[in-house]
């Protein structure tokens, strides 16, 4: 069986062009970070298959242009791919660096084609920069953190390694074998091969990319979804979840933990008096108010409204109510100041402590809102601790 390279080069022009059409229409236009990352990463791949196209049709083009020409968009490509990759990432986008390892390379492969003919040096000049490139890319993969692996960064470093893999064989067959070629375009395995898996390889790097992509969305989707918008704390969702590995490590170490739920006391009249937006400012600042007595290991977040969960690891009831107390005794202390006007703010505290048989946070919440009531009732700005379930109403 016998393939022509050009055949191959318009193969790849052709799947080029495709993922390059499946990144811009596949996804939802926002301005973005990792929206704007894809856009340049399917930009890349449209340069790319003008790249391929110029191979494929190398003949009917003026002499020296195939090489000249397809090698400058294909480096171009290259360049605008690591900095695709990088933004996606988060990573500095070394846009200089890409850019000079193109026009290097490009130089390169132009004074082995046009000044000291060497297509063995040439290639040998374009496989440094591309590999240059490649490890631009597997640094931005590997940096940070590792718990952020995923199958999407082990499938994309794969394909780097393979690619690197590709260029040794090319060039080790190009110096050490006895097939003499002075083009990409002369018919032989070598030629083939490269240029069938140099194909291949841009298509699973597209799809690579639009992985790494998908699971970047999907873990911001799961941060968004545990946060409140307006304090910027875990929401409901994010304490159900925390409560819930609290209780599995209770369970196992013994270690008891405390629910504080903390109203503001007639935030109505907040409202009423100077308005909601003054309310939204007075939510927030009393969220860092609170922050600044607990612990690094305790979490404060909304349960909506005006109202907050304290979740407090290794406290028990005595030790749960001194820190509502003085969660309380921090609120009153002093006013909270918004826009210029001092606002006095108090919180009542309903104080739960987790019983092992208690299996999710609505129980014990249920518990802390009794005791919420009673400190309601009995004037506001107090805690009263929940009693367990053998016990009567503390305080
Ligand atoms: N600004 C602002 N107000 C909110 C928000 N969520 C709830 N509220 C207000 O919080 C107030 C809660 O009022 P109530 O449930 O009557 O309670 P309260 O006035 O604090 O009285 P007590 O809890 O009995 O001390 C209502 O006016 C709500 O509109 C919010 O996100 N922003």
């Amino acid at each position: 069986m016998s393939v022509l390279v050009q055949s191959l080069s318009l193969l790849g022009a052709m799947q080029a062009a495709t993922v390059a059409l499946m990144l811009w229409l596949g996804v939802h236009s926002d301005e973005s970070r990792a929206v704007r990352s894809l856009h340049l990463r399917a930009s890349a791949l449209a340069v790319e298959a003008l790249g391929y196209s110029t191979v494929a049709f190398g003949h009917y083009l003026p002499a020296g242009t195939a090489t000249l020409g397809g090698n400058a968009l294909n480096l171009l490509a290259q360049a605008m791919s690591v900095v695709a990759l990088r933004m996606l990432l988060g990573a500095p986008l070394r846009w200089r660096a890409a850019v000079a390892v193109g026009v290097i390379g490009w130089v390169g492969v132009a004074w082995f084609a046009a000044v000291q003919p060497d297509y063995r040096s040439r290639v040998l000049w374009g496989s440094v920069a591309i590999a240059c490139n490649l490890m631009l890319n597997i640094e931005a993969l590997v940096r940070g953190r590792w718990d952020n692996w995923s199958r999407a960064r082990h499938a994309l470093l794969w394909i780097f390694a393979l690619s690197l893999l590709l260029l040794v064989w090319r060039n080790g067959m190009l110096w050490l074998g006895d097939t003499r070629l002075d083009s990409v375009l002369a018919p032989s395995s070598i030629n083939v091969f490269w240029m069938l898996l140099s194909g291949m390889q841009s298509l699973f790097y597209g799809l690579g990319f639009l992985l790494l992509y998908n699971e970047l969305l999907q873990r911001q989707l799961h941060v968004m979804a545990r946060v409140d918008s307006l304090t910027g704390v875990p929401n409901r969702l994010a304490l159900e979840e925390r409560f819930t590995g609290m209780l599995a490590t209770d369970a196992g170490a013994h270690a008891p933990f405390c629910l504080l739920l903390l109203d503001i006391d007639h935030f109505k009249s907040v409202n009423d008096r100077f308005g909601h937006d003054c309310g939204d400012k007075a939510l927030k600042a009393l969220t860092r108010r609170v922050r600044d007595v607990l612990r690094g290991t305790d979490m404060v977040g909304r349960l909506g409204g005006e109202e907050f969960i304290v979740l407090a690891p290794d406290v028990g009831r005595a030790a749960g109510e001194a820190l509502a107390e003085r969660i309380r005794e921090a609120v009153a202390g002093a006013p909270v100041s918004i826009d210029d006007r001092d606002l006095p703010l108090t919180v009542s505290v309903g104080v739960a402590e987790a019983e092992l048989h208690e299996r999710d946070m609505s129980t014990t919440l249920r518990r802390a809102d009794k005791a919420l009531y009673v400190a309601k009732h009995g004037g506001r700005n107090r805690v009263v601790v929940a009693p367990t379930y053998a016990g009567g109403m503390a305080r």
